[in-house]
């Protein structure tokens, strides 16, 4: 498990983090979102050692991250930094030597890699002949070859066309099914909502929503849509704990307070007339981030 634990960090003035906190397990896709400047990278470079925290704690399995530890994080920084000029299996090769294989399993590794990540056909030209997509498989393919046991990867989906983004997420569940965990940032909420068991939303430093995307989405007052008795609402303006927060011809949008029974109002639905339609309203992630990051800020 990796675990980031109260960290702050500052630049100069800037306060980057404050009290970032939270944990990827063993096999879990961990979604890290929050708008620009909130922190993503700051957090991802102080996890793998590169940037050293003003105070928390980052530990691996425990036990905070040691020089050993780190080499055994696989990194996908937002800087991209690859060599233009070598060529891709070369580098590959290179990069998984660096981390301590053999040369014989760097070049094996680097065999695989690129394979998995439709690279066979671009192996021997140099990186910065590249499209800006296939830089980023190389890249991909560069935080995986020393096979890691932590994979952070900064932004991996951002400029990938449809193919590579389903090639990059088949990679990154196969990695989690095999047990690594896998903690990325992005800024494609659909995609996160898809792929990862928990999502992290941060704003201004601090985790402000930690949870799977189901708890996420079921965190806050329940919301009701009910298509049924005719009249604006009307049947349910009276009712205890209820609150009519929309209304669109016989579709009315309620919104329940804590402990507000919803087989209740379905009972005083069903009384003042058909009910067609009856459901929980969950917001999707995008709304769910949007209303994070608008909110007030806690003074
Ligand atoms: N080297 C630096 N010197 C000064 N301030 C910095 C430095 N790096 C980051 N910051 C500031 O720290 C804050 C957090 O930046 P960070 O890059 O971690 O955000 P982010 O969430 O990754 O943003 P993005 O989504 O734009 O990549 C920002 O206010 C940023 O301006």
């Amino acid at each position: 498990m990796l675990e980031v634990d109260n960290v702050s960090k500052r630049y100069g003035d800037v306060v980057a983090l404050e009290g970032m906190t939270f944990s990827v397990h063993a096999g879990e896709m961990f979604g890290f979102v929050g708008s620009n400047g909130a922190g993503k990278t700051t957090t991802m470079r102080i996890a793998l050692g590169v940037l050293a925290a003003d105070a928390g704690e980052v530990r691996w399995n425990g036990a905070p991250l040691d020089l050993d530890a780190r080499r055994r994080i696989g990194y996908m920084p937002e800087e991209r930094g690859l060599y233009p000029k070598m060529r891709v299996a070369a580098q590959l090769a290179y990069l998984g030597e660096l981390h301590g294989m053999s040369r014989a399993r760097a070049a094996d590794a680097a065999e695989l890699w690129t394979g998995r990540l439709g690279l066979s056909e671009r192996r021997d030209e140099e990186v910065q002949k590249l499209s800006l997509g296939n830089q980023q498989r190389v890249q991909l393919a560069a935080a995986l070859v020393h096979d890691p046991e932590v994979l952070v990867l900064d932004e991996p989906f951002s400029g990938l066309d449809p193919v590579a983004v389903e090639v990059m997420s088949e990679v990154l569940r196969d990695r989690c099914a095999a047990g690594v965990p896998v903690v990325f940032t992005s800024h494609q909420l659909d995609l996160v909502e898809r792929l990862c068991d928990r999502v992290g939303i941060v704003r201004d430093g601090r985790m402000v929503a930690c949870g799977t995307v189901a708890e996420l989405r079921d965190a806050g007052p329940a919301r009701l849509v009910v298509d049924g008795p005719d009249g604006g609402g009307a049947w349910a303006r009276d009712l205890p704990g209820v609150r009519v927060v929309g209304v669109d011809r016989d579709r009315t949008t309620l919104e329940l307070t804590d402990g507000t029974d919803d087989q209740a109002v379905l009972r005083a639905a069903v009384a003042a007339g058909p009910v067609r339609e009856f459901r929980r309203l969950r917001p999707t992630l995008t709304e769910l981030f949007h209303n994070v990051v608008t909110e007030e800020p806690v003074a």
